[in-house]
C-alpha cells in the first residue's frame, strides 16, 4: 500500500492510498499538476509531506532504493546512452516483453536517436517494467502510440496490476482512464484531487 498524507509541492496538496493491486487513473486539465504530484511522489523533486510504502517511510531509504520501488516513467523517458539495450540490465530478459509491446528483436541494436516519439515511450515502458517496481506512476503512457500499441500497452500493465502492482496513470483520455481505472482522481486548479467512480 502506497500511502500519501499532505503531499505538498507548489499549490498541490495531496492525501490518498493506493492498494497493491490496484490503479488509479490521474485526469485533469493540462498544467494543473499531475506530473509534479508523479514527479513529488517519486522524490524527483523537493516536495514536504509523508509517504509511504507498506508503511516505511520513503526516507528511510536512499533516494535511488525508493525510485526503484516506486518508479516514475515520463512522458518522454530520458536516455543516456547511444544504443536502447544499453539502457537494459539484462537485454535478452526484456525480449519477451518487448517483443509484446510490437517491438523486433532486432531494436536492442538500434540507436536512441533513430527512434520514434512511440518507440521511445515503449521502450522507456519496457525499461520502467523490468525493475518490477511495487509502484508505477505512468504519466501518459500511450499518448504518442497507435490503437494497437495501445492496447498493448494497457494488456502488459493490466497483468502487472493482476500480479499486484499499484499504478497511478495520468491520462487525457477519458474512456482509457474508466478501462484501466479502478478509481478516477481528477485534479482541481487549486492542487487538490477530488475521486470520481469510473
Ligand atoms: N519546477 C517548477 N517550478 C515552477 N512551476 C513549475 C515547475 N514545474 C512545473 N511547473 C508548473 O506547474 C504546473 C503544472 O505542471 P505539470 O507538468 O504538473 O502539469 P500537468 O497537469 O502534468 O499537465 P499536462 O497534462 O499538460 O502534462 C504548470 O503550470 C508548470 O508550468
Amino acid at each position: 500500500m502506497l500511502t500519501v498524507r499532505g503531499l505538498k509541492r507548489l499549490h498541490l496538496s495531496v492525501s490518498f492510498d493506493l492498494p497493491d493491486g490496484e490503479c488509479v487513473a490521474l485526469q485533469g486539465p493540462s498544467g494543473v499538476g499531475k506530473t509534479l504530484l508523479l514527479r513529488s511522489i517519486a522524490d524527483l523533486d523537493p516536495n514536504e509531506g509523508t509517504v509511504k510504502l507498506d508503511g516505511m517511510l520513503r526516507e528511510a531509504m536512499p533516494a535511488p532504493a525508493w525510485r526503484r520501488r516506486v518508479t516514475y516513467l515520463a512522458a518522454e523517458p530520458g536516455w543516456w546512452s547511444d544504443t536502447v539495450q544499453d539502457h537494459f540490465a539484462a537485454w535478452e530478459d526484456a525480449l519477451p516483453l518487448v517483443a509484446r509491446l510490437g517491438l523486433p528483436d532486432d531494436c536492442g541494436a538500434w540507436s536512441i536517436q533513430r527512434l520514434s516519439t512511440g518507440e521511445r515511450l515503449r521502450l522507456g515502458l519496457a525499461r520502467a517494467l523490468m525493475l518490477r517496481s511495487r509502484v508505477l506512476l505512468l504519466d501518459e503512457p500511450t499518448s504518442a502510440l497507435d490503437p494497437a500499441a495501445a492496447a498493448a500497452v494497457e494488456g502488459v500493465i493490466a497483468e502487472r496490476i493482476s500480479d499486484g502492482t499499484s499504478v497511478l496513470w495520468t491520462t487525457h483520455d477519458g474512456a482509457q482512464a474508466r478501462r484501466v481505472g479502478a478509481r478516477i482522481f481528477v485534479m482541481r486548479a487549486d492542487g487538490g484531487i477530488e475521486e470520481n467512480r469510473p
